[in-house]
């Protein structure tokens, strides 16, 4: 690694911060097993803020406990909210926009979602000054088209030259308007605009430039902020979106399973053969990465697709030869590029461009670890080609993406000497990642950071 190591948005709900590196072991035998996953990142984040602007108590069930959502829950809490958190379900007594204090530092950790939806809930209350700051990498992400968004809205926010964290919110209200905004970049810039509208005091219209990332999230806070009380109408395929005013209400929510951590297991499947079977996730979900699952059919794995569950059965062996437009479930590209070198030909990703923004440089870093085990993989500005090998024993650096983590650990299952270095950072969407895989039947040794065996 280049970079000293940057443990900041290491949470009290992390795990393995004492680990240096991990080995996953193949396993030689089909899985069969059914797996329930943690709660969606995605609900958990949105559910937090809404409730925390909303008029009333909030009682939100299957959180997702990790260092993105803790991070979420402190800043609640800084900014003077009664946030009780037991096991998975959270109480939340609303600020009904006005935060109690009204100073304050606001430390984020590494979410792209808090770093994109805090600032708008923080912007439309009348009064207050807060600065949110982020870990490194979180501080190189782009903020600017929202900062601007907002702006144009009437909210006063100050930000480095470069337009990232750290910034500072000045409570002073939104005016509301009409906005043009480009999706290309980001799908969370459009979902920041969003969640704050409701409490600006003319509508808010947005009118999209060009097409959305990922567009299935900006449908995600929609349907969230409607379940806390507020009026959005928007076509079917996002192009524009009105936002009446009127504040949230509290509610009591059950909140989805992850989508994007199912999909490690169904990769396990595609893998090793036999049958993985995640028990709290419907094919229905609004979830784009659950179509990660369309693509491991494509590769030749069977699908059952449940309301309430969804199986994914392997044989061990993937087709290749495809080409795969991964813009909607961009987050699943990492899981793509670990399972490719097992392909009967090579695979190549398109339109993915924004993942070199990500947790890391995602399509650089896929292709400098597949190399380092000795694949052939070619980058593009948009995406990567990975060609069909027998990936070599490797120490592989996880550049603090967690789902770097998450896709390459996958590796081990098939070849002896895949160790991951730094694997608490799966803490940052699914700190129990590695305890599952063991439960699984995965044999994982860890070796502490002092050099001690474990
Ligand atoms: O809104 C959300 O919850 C998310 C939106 C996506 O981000 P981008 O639209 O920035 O790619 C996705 O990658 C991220 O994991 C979660
Ligand atoms: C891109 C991701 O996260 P973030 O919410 O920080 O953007 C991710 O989880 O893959």
């Amino acid at each position: 690694m280049t970079q000293p190591m940057d443990l900041s948005a290491r949470s009290p709900w992390s795990r393995l911060n004492d680990v240096e590196e991990v080995e996953v072991h193949p396993l030689h035998r089909p899985v069969d097993a059914d797996v329930v996953v943690p709660g969606s990142k995605s609900f958990t984040n949105r559910a937090l803020i809404m409730a925390g602007l909303a008029h009333g108590r909030s009682v939100l069930h299957g959180i997702l406990r990790s260092d993105d959502s803790y991070w979420c829950v402190d800043s609640l809490r800084r900014l003077g909210l009664r946030v009780h958190v037991d096991g998975d379900t959270v109480e939340v007594d609303g600020s009904g926009g006005e935060w109690p204090v009204q100073e304050a530092e606001l430390f984020i950790g590494a979410a792209g979602t808090t770093a994109r939806f805090l600032p708008g809930a923080l912007a439309v209350a009348p009064r207050g000054c807060w600065r949110v700051t982020g870990n490194r990498r979180l501080s190189e992400r782009p903020l600017a088209p929202l900062l601007d968004a907002l702006t144009a809205l009437g909210a006063r926010i100050e930000a480095t030259a470069g337009g990232c964290l750290p910034i500072t919110v000045h409570g002073s209200g939104l005016r509301g308007g009409q906005l043009a905004m480009s999706g290309r970049q980001s799908s969370q810039f459009i979902s920041g605009v969003l969640i704050a509208a409701p409490y600006a005091e003319q509508p808010v219209d947005i009118a999209i430039t060009d097409h959305i990332v990922q567009h299935a999230y900006v449908h995600i806070t929609i349907d969230v902020m409607r379940a806390f009380g507020a009026a959005v109408t928007a076509d079917a395929s996002l192009r524009t979106m009105h936002v009446t005013p009127g504040p949230y209400q509290g509610r009591t929510l059950q909140l989805e399973a992850d989508a994007s951590t199912a999909c490690y297991f169904f990769a396990m499947a595609a893998l090793v053969g036999g049958r993985m079977r995640v028990t709290n996730l419907g094919y229905h979900t609004r979830q784009p990465d659950i179509r990660f699952v369309d693509l491991l059919e494509r590769m030749g794995c069977e699908v059952v697709r449940g309301e309430t569950f969804v199986e994914v059965r392997g044989s061990g062996r993937l087709h290749g030869g495809l080409t795969v437009s991964m813009k909607e479930m961009s987050d699943q590209t990492l899981t793509l590029a670990a399972l490719a070198p097992f392909a009967d030909g090579p695979v190549t990703v398109t339109d993915v461009a924004h993942i070199r923004h990500h947790e890391s440089d995602r399509i650089h870093a896929a292709c400098t670890l597949l190399r380092e085990m000795g694949i052939r993989a070619e980058e593009r500005d948009d995406g990567f080609t990975v060609w069909p090998g027998d990936p070599r024993p490797a120490r592989l650096a996880t550049y603090d993406d967690h789902r770097i983590a998450m896709a390459f650990s996958l590796l081990g299952l098939r070849v002896p000497g895949i160790r991951v270095l730094d694997p608490g950072c799966v803490s940052k969407t699914c700190p129990v990642f590695f305890d599952r895989l063991q439960d699984l039947g995965v044999r994982v040794t860890y070796v502490q950071r002092d050099g001690a065996g474990g």
